[in-house]
């Protein structure tokens, strides 16, 4: 009995879900009919009395199936207004099912509609009914309106398998149907129970699985088993014809088609949706494009106006760019006429990779920020300025690239000078000759220039024919000795005064003509091992001694035209705190002496950076060495070299603080040594002219020495001999550059003519000046070349020379206000400035001094070239003999004379 009323249960339940959805259906396609979600039987029949909605769903289907429908009351209405008369229900009803019947679709009786109190039965049919409509629709919607036969299948209703909202609210426990098999253990013997009770549990389980999934199984089935009418076996076998039965239905073309239909159905709405979403999307699109459309014009204008000032600013930048380098150009050239001692820096690689390092920032235009890494706050910073800086990374050769221009302006006649300076271990070594056993990678400067130097001889060749010669030396202990001698006992070395026509300073050290890089190596691996170096706690291998390795160039070209240079390279021995360099007994006095000697360079450097009129080379070999170099009229580079080391930051930072003194020294031009063959002409005829007058003076003295007694000249000086030495310049200064030293010396003449010479006689008429050579100048067009030579002869002959007292006297050395001591070498040097005053003779531009007008009183008159003028007796005590050589040039020829310099000296 409960079995049966569980398949009753079952029905009734599977009639309501059929309900809601025909109530489902009705409402999604003819709208709103008033009724809640759940309605009972009673309302659902209510709803559909009048025939309206059904005729309404039916002409909507089929358009035109119900020709008439007599309207009343809108839907939702209908529950609680007038009802219509009954004749009208009648007719809407009846209209209904006669278009259905025409459909061929279930119909159920009009009076099915009439009953107040519903029978289940009779609702089942209209639900049917309604959901044949449903069919018929979806099917018709899938055959694309189509004509053709469609046949019903009333569809289980697996409420799972629905998605409706008013279907899944049933419940779904509700749904579940369950046999209960406990009614056939009593029928059971006890020997086949086991047996039994496994075939029960696997029919129960199956007809769970069934009843769940199988809602209209045959209820007449249910209650025989229930009864005991059928066996398990029985009820198997039934079951599984009855789903075989079921699923044949379902494969029947009917349903396939009405399943088809249905999933098209819900495929047409996607696709409908998915239409919809597709248009949205295209209009999305179009609008988008429309906006990307605009925002690329927006762009491409936002681009050109960017374009344009990209433009601009390249522009800009390439100007500002040429305006640099004009300037940089323009600033060299002003340091070449100044003739600043250049500066560069080199920055050794840390020795301890993790240690910190003390420089901060490197800048491509010579600037170099150092910082004390032990207090790296930000005042602790020091910014210097080179002309040039290479840090750690920088190579051998990019060194000596940026020094190639300097070296090569050696084979043009330019002395040239180059030094290493730095503390102990800072790598000067490394940069002048190499890393000791380095390979020809690492070669250093010497190296590198003087293959350079052959390079430019080679190539040359056609032109001009080099000599090259080398000498090496080192100072010591304050002791210069040769490095390419094996005789070091007997190589104490003397340094002559310093030259600026490329003569060696120290003559007596050995030189050797060298031919190609080889034998350059052969002689510099010879200075090297026979230079001091040994090891302290700072450096493996210190060099104890300042080595020199000077590289003297002649060149003659196939007019006569001769040049004679000479560069040096110069590797100091590095500064040391004897503290640090743990250095004791023989090394002591090493450091002493190098310290000492460095110490003198500073001297100098500090009196040349301040102009000061004493420049004391004479303390130390060393600057005695570099005289010509740095207070001569070399091109001049010094390459400071520092140890990144935070232990090293305080001589880091006083070798930048020299470097950057040494920066702002001013040599003045650099003199091109370059003598044509008109000098060497001219210096010959000097030779004969100081021959002949030789030989004029022993004839005038023989005779006035015969006469003396009969004409005594006691208030004179007694007559001295002469010897008057004019010997042409070995300096030819470029137009430019002599200008700018014919000012120079214009000036330095007239300022040494005022300084007081206290050994000079009271009557000295005046030393040679600027302001002698004006009449001259005036005469210039007649002048015969010897008759000018003869002239200047006496002009310097008219002259009183004297020695200064060496320890007192000096002498203004033009408008630096340098000042020398006057050694005899400095008065040589003083009186070859002093010779330039040939010079200004053809510069109107020269202020002339208020003694000129004495000057031209003096001035011989000029007869022939022959003609020798009787030499006037000086007023002044002489001292004793010395010489004045001359070392500078006139320029700007008038006459094929005056095309070059002269260089004068002058024996007393
Ligand atoms: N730029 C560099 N790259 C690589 N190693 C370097 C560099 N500079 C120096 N060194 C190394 O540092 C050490 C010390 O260098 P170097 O002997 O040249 O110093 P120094 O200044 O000549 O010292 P000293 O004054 O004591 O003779 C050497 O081992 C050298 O190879």
């Amino acid at each position: 009995m409960e079995g049966s009323s569980r398949i009753v249960a079952r029905k009734a339940e599977e009639a309501t879900l059929r309900r809601f959805l025909a109530v489902a259906w009705l409402e999604s396609f003819v709208g709103p009919i008033g009724l809640l979600e759940q309605p009972t039987e009673k309302e659902f029949v209510s709803c559909l009395r009048n025939g309206i909605l059904l005729c309404n769903a039916i002409n909507k289907i089929q358009p035109g199936a119900v020709s008439k429908v007599i309207e009343g009351h809108s839907a939702s209405e209908v529950l609680d207004s007038q009802p219509l008369p009954a004749f009208q229900h009648f007719e809407n009803v009846r209209n209904f099912l006669v278009a259905v019947k025409e459909l061929s679709l279930p119909a159920f009786e009009a009076s099915d509609l009439e009953r107040d109190s519903t029978e289940a039965a009779s609702t089942v049919k209209i639900v049917d009914c309604i959901l044949a409509l449903k069919s018929y629709h979806e099917w018709k919607q899938w055959n694309g309106g189509a004509n053709g036969s469609f046949k019903y299948a009333r569809s289980p209703i697996v409420p799972r398998i629905h998605s409706t909202s008013r279907i899944e609210l049933v419940d779904s426990s509700k749904m579940r149907k369950h046999l209960d098999m406990s009614m056939f253990s009593d029928k059971l013997s006890h020997d086949d129970a086991e047996s039994r009770t496994i075939e029960k549990a696997i029919v129960r389980k199956l007809i769970d699985g069934v009843l769940d999934t199988k809602d209209n199984i045959d209820g007449d089935m249910l209650d025989s088993i229930h009864h005991g009418n059928m066996d398990s076996a029985e009820f198997f076998r039934k079951i599984v014809s009855c789903c075989l039965h079921e699923r044949q239905l379902n494969q029947s073309p009917e349903h396939s088609v009405s399943s088809l239909k249905e999933v098209s159905c819900n495929h047409w709405h996607l696709l409908k949706l998915q239409e919809k979403d597709l248009s949205d999307l295209k209009s999305l699109l179009s609008s988008t494009r429309n906006e990307f459309a605009m925002l690329e014009s927006q762009w491409q204008s936002d681009m050109n106006d960017l374009g344009r000032i990209v433009q601009e600013l390249s522009d800009a930048s390439i100007g500002y760019e040429r305006v640099l380098q004009e300037n940089k150009d323009l600033y060299n050239t002003v340091q070449d006429l100044k003739g600043n001692i250049r500066v560069y820096c080199r920055i050794r690689p840390l020795f301890d990779a993790g240690e910190g390092s003390a420089v901060d920032f490197i800048g491509d235009d010579g600037s170099l920020v150092v910082v004390d890494p032990l207090k790296p706050h930000r005042e602790a910073r020091k910014i210097f300025h080179f002309n040039r800086v290479f840090g750690p990374i920088a190579t051998q050769e990019e060194v000596f690239k940026d020094t190639q221009p300097l070296i090569r302006s050696v084979m043009d006649g330019y002395n040239v000078c180059i030094f290493a300076y730095g503390q102990t271990g800072s790598g000067k070594t490394h940069t002048m000759c190499g890393p000791s056993g380095g390979t020809s990678n690492d070669a250093g400067i010497n190296h590198l220039a003087l293959n350079d130097l052959f390079h430019i001889s080679c190539s040359r060749k056609d032109l001009m024919n080099y000599v090259v010669e080398v000498q090496m030396v080192e100072v010591y202990n304050e002791q210069v000795r040769d490095l390419l001698t094996d005789d070091f006992s007997a190589a104490k070395l003397e340094i002559r005064n310093c030259t600026s026509n490329g003569e060696s300073s120290i003559p007596d050290a050995k030189t050797y003509v060298v031919n190609s890089t080889v034998d350059v190596l052969n002689l510099m691996k010879l200075g090297e091992m026979n230079r001091v170096a040994c090891s302290t706690a700072m450096n493996n291998q210190s060099s104890r001694s300042h080595s020199i390795l000077t590289v003297h160039v002649r060149g003659k070209d196939s007019t006569g035209n001769t040049i004679r240079s000479c560069l040096h390279l110069v590797d100091l021995a590095g500064s040391e705190r004897v503290d640090k360099s743990e250095v004791t007994g023989d090394r002591l006095k090493e450091a002493q002496y190098i310290n000492r000697s460095l110490s003198c360079l500073g001297d100098v450097i500090a009196a040349l950076a301040q102009k000061n009129s004493h420049i004391p080379y004479r303390n130390s070999k060393l600057t005695q060495i570099l005289q010509s170099s740095l207070g001569g009229h070399a091109k001049t580079l010094m390459i400071a070299h520092i140890s990144p080391e935070a232990v090293s930051y305080g001589e880091t930072l006083s070798t930048l603080k020299f470097a950057q003194r040494v920066s702002t020294v001013e040599l003045g031009a650099a003199y091109l040594n370059k003598e044509s063959s008109e000098i060497k002409e001219l210096k010959e005829e000097v030779e004969r002219l100081k021959t002949a007058l030789s030989r004029k003076e022993a004839q005038t003295i023989r005779p006035r020495s015969f006469k003396e007694n009969e004409n005594p000249v006691p208030d004179l000086t007694p007559p001295r001999l002469r010897r008057l030495s004019i010997e042409s310049s070995t300096s030819v200064k470029t137009e430019k550059v002599s200008y700018m030293e014919n000012n120079r010396y214009g000036s330095k003449t007239v300022a040494a003519k005022s300084k007081p010479k206290p050994e000079c006689s009271v009557t000295r008429p005046r030393r040679l000046s600027l302001e002698g050579a004006k009449p001259i100048k005036k005469n210039l067009p007649q002048i015969q070349t010897s008759s000018v030579s003869i002239s200047r002869i006496y002009e310097l002959e008219a002259q009183p020379c004297s020695i200064p007292d060496p320890s007192q006297q000096q002498t203004n050395v033009g408008n630096n206000n340098r000042w020398c001591h006057s050694s005899e070498a400095d008065i040589r040097d003083r009186n070859c400035s002093g010779t330039d005053s040939l010079i200004p003779m053809y510069n109107s531009s020269i202020p002339r001094s208020p003694t000129s007008s004495a000057r031209q009183i003096r001035r011989p008159e000029l007869v022939g070239r022959s003609r020798v003028q009787p030499i006037h007796s000086p007023k002044t005590p002489e001292p004793p003999s010395f010489s004045i050589k001359g070392g500078s040039g006139a320029h700007a020829p008038r006459s094929k004379l005056f095309q070059s310099n002269s260089d004068t000296q002058l024996l007393c």
